[in-house]
Order: structure tokens, then C-alpha cells, then sequence
């Protein structure tokens, strides 16, 4: 595995949404990316933040902005987020009937591209349309709701990433999403994995900046032991 050095994204889906400006400044120093999960309540039955509210907060942090678009017609949405300055907007390939299109679109708009797949998609499909992508969000539980428990399986999708990923000699961040913490980075960073959301164990604790640095030193000790 050659997988450069793990990134830690705080979810702020796990944050006290009256504070969210804050809630953001609180990671600046200890998280590489920040986590955004934007919800439709059509693609996921869950409805969060849309763009303004995103580029408010790109306004109010100097972190990256990771976008992760559970939204349907993402073709229409997307660029909106690369146009507002997030780092890395991620759509879901369930979503989308034209992946590649969309990708080329989101880095012409001067962002990374991020594909997602959810947990009941097989990942085969989209292995050959990844020279395309910067991103393979992998969800480890089914997309909608934070707090859901890791579901270990999921890890057979992010090993094939991985094996294809370094057969081809990719450049392209292999993120999980979906119950990452303490007890389960390391499994997720075993497999192959170096990007990693959470939000219930970097929002939930009491120090939500240690707690990055927490799962930083366990997905570096996995990457080490690779
Ligand atoms: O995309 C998501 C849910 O669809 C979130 O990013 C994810 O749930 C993070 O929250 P937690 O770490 O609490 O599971
Ligand atoms: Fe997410």
C-alpha cells in the first residue's frame, strides 16, 4: 500500500448547528479537511445545509471545506460549492448518470472531484472511473444520519479500492465515512483507507481538537504498520 499521510475531517453534522462557526474554528490546527454533509431530504430522508449556509462558513474558517452532497440532481448543484471555494465536493454515484461529466465540471471550477458510494453499492463499477476523481468517499454505514454504528464489512469495498488504486498508480484519497473512531479508525486504515470523517467522536468529545489529533496518531500508526 502506498497511501500518503492520513487526513482527519471532522463532520460538523456531529456539531451544535447554532454555532457553527465556532464549532469549525474549534478543529482549525488539528484537522486537515472540514467535513460538510449536505442532506436534501430526497437522496437521504435527512435535510442539514445548503449553499449558503456553506459559503458562509468557507467565509468564517481557514480549513479546506470537504462537501459531501447526499443530494439528488447533483449535475445542478455541485459546481455551486466549487464556485463558493470548498477544497473538495463529493457526489454520490447513485446520483448521478453522467459521474464523469460532473467531475470534470467540479475541477474546471478549480475543486477536487469526489465520487461516494453508499453502503448498499457495489464499488466494481466505478473502479475504472477513477483516474477521473481526487476522491472515493466510502460510506461505512447507509448515508443520512450521523451516529450509526461502523459497519466492518463495508471495509471489502475500500480493500478492492485500494488493490486498484495502487495497481494503477492513482493519485486519489480513499475516504470513510459513516462511525470512525478510536476503536475503528485503525481497522479502516488497515484496509486501505487515508481519509477519514467523524463526527460523533471529534464533536461528542470534550475536546474536540484532541480528539483529532487522537485519530490522526491511530490511522498513522496503522499507515506505519502497513
Ligand atoms: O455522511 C455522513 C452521514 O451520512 C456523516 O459524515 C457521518 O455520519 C459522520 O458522522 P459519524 O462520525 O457520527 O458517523
Ligand atoms: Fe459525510
Amino acid at each position: 500500500m502506498n497511501a500518503p499521510a492520513p487526513i482527519v475531517a471532522p463532520s460538523i453534522l456531529a456539531a451544535d448547528f447554532a454555532n457553527l462557526a465556532d464549532e469549525a474554528r474549534a478543529v482549525e490546527g488539528a484537522a486537515d479537511w472540514l467535513h460538510v454533509d449536505v442532506m436534501d431530504n430526497h437522496f437521504v430522508p435527512n435535510l442539514t445545509i445548503g449553499l449558503p449556509v456553506v459559503q458562509s462558513l468557507i467565509a468564517a474558517t481557514s480549513l479546506p471545506f470537504d462537501v459531501h452532497l447526499m443530494i439528488e440532481d447533483p449535475r445542478r448543484w455541485a459546481p455551486g460549492y466549487a464556485d463558493a471555494g470548498a477544497y473538495n465536493v463529493t457526489f454520490h454515484a447513485e446520483a448521478s448518470d453522467n459521474p464523469v461529466a460532473l467531475a470534470r465540471d467540479l475541477r474546471a471550477a478549480g475543486a477536487k472531484a469526489g465520487l461516494a458510494i453508499d453502503r448498499d453499492t457495489p464499488i466494481e463499477p466505478y473502479l475504472e472511473l477513477l483516474p477521473s476523481f481526487d476522491t472515493l468517499l466510502i460510506m461505512t454505514i447507509k448515508a443520512g444520519f450521523g451516529g450509526q454504528r461502523f459497519i466492518p464489512e463495508l471495509l471489502d469495498k475500500v480493500r478492492a479500492a485500494r488493490r486498484h488504486v495502487d495497481a494503477g498508480h492513482l493519485e486519489l484519497r480513499i475516504e470513510v465515512d459513516g462511525g470512525i473512531a478510536a476503536d475503528t479508525i485503525e481497522q479502516a486504515a488497515d484496509a486501505g483507507a487515508d481519509a477519514f470523517v467523524a463526527g460523533t467522536a471529534v464533536y461528542g468529545a470534550d475536546d474536540p481538537a484532541e480528539a483529532v489529533r487522537k485519530l490522526r496518531r491511530l490511522a498513522e500508526r496503522a499507515a506505519a504498520r502497513a
